[in-house]
């Protein structure tokens, strides 16, 4: 059954009995994923992820491979359907809604893969995303009027704002193509950030990073953290995810095995045996 073929049904009570949950002081939490499960024919991709993120806070979401990280983002950004469970934004339930209404609402997002227009320069790779937000009319498009050249000026210069604030330091008219994958993964977050989202979910975004440009990226996660919004993101480099999250959530086979602080995590029984389960295996 495909991901699409599979049906919303009613919210269930929180599982997991044993995960820890921490409180944020009365906070309104943005996200809440609620009793969240996808199944692919007979795989539990999620089976019962509840989690609540706040505006501010980075949280990172580990896992052996096939835990269902990417799955669970992807029921979160709208590319999924969930089986069931309920997915609230700002308050708002967004199970139902498209990636682009998503987007709109305040979610931005990059993938494990980079994916950005090759042949379109780094400048209207980031511009993109603001023409999600900003509607120009079709006539003053056609016609190229004042308000059009305003609207298009303000993006550009809005853009090479973004560009600056993610450390991008070559040319902005080279096509996305012609760059090392360092910098598109700079560029990807650029674009992501333009749709000034209230939260910001990094799939993988330190994959293929040598170590100064990880460096470099645990410095931007945190000034994006530090104008207040909410960072979420996937990543197997631990280090990494140790030094830089408030708070880090375990998948293993679809559920939850923890939810808590770094040093929480660490000790945590199950999570050693699920990650010694997954390098015996790999071994074998
Ligand atoms: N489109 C799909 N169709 C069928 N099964 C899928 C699909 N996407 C994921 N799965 C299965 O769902 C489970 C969870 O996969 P998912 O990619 O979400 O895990 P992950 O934790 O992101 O893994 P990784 O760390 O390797 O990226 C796996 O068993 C996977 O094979």
């Amino acid at each position: 059954m495909s991901a699409e073929e599979t049906s919303v049904a009613a919210v269930g009570p929180a599982t997991a009995a044993d995960v820890h949950r921490p409180q944020m002081d009365g906070r309104t939490p943005l996200l809440s994923v609620r009793d969240l499960r996808l199944r692919f024919g007979g795989v539990k991709a999620v089976d019962g992820l509840t989690f609540d993120a706040y505006p501010g806070e980075i949280i990172s979401v580990i896992g052996p491979n096939g835990a269902g990280k990417t799955s669970a983002f992807n029921c979160i950004t709208g590319f999924y359907r969930p089986t069931s469970g309920d997915i609230l934004f700002d308050g708002e339930s967004i199970i139902r809604k498209l990636p682009s209404s998503i987007v709109k609402l305040g979610m931005g997002r990059t993938f494990q893969n980079v994916r950005m227009f090759r042949e379109m320069t780094v400048v209207d790779n980031v511009k993109t995303a603001m023409h999600a937000r900003i509607s120009q009319n079709v006539f003053d498009a056609i016609l190229h009027t004042p308000r059009y050249r305003r609207v298009e000026r303000q993006c550009v210069e809005d853009a090479r704002g973004w560009l600056d604030f993610v450390g991008y330091s070559l040319d902005e008219d080279l096509l996305a193509s012609q760059l090392p994958y360092g910098e598109q993964r700079r560029v990807e977050i650029a674009r992501a950030l333009a749709s000034q989202p209230k939260m910001l979910l990094l799939d993988e975004p330190a994959a293929g990073l040598n170590h100064s440009e990880k460096q470099d990226l645990i410095a931007l996660i945190r000034r994006i953290r530090d104008m207040g919004i909410g960072v979420v993101l996937i990543e197997h480099d631990m280090g990494l995810v140790m030094n830089i999250s408030e708070r880090v959530i375990v998948l293993n086979f679809g559920r939850e095995i923890a939810d808590g602080t770094p040093d929480e995590v660490r000790r945590n029984p199950q999570v050693i045996e699920a990650y010694l389960g997954a390098e015996e295996g790999e071994e074998s």
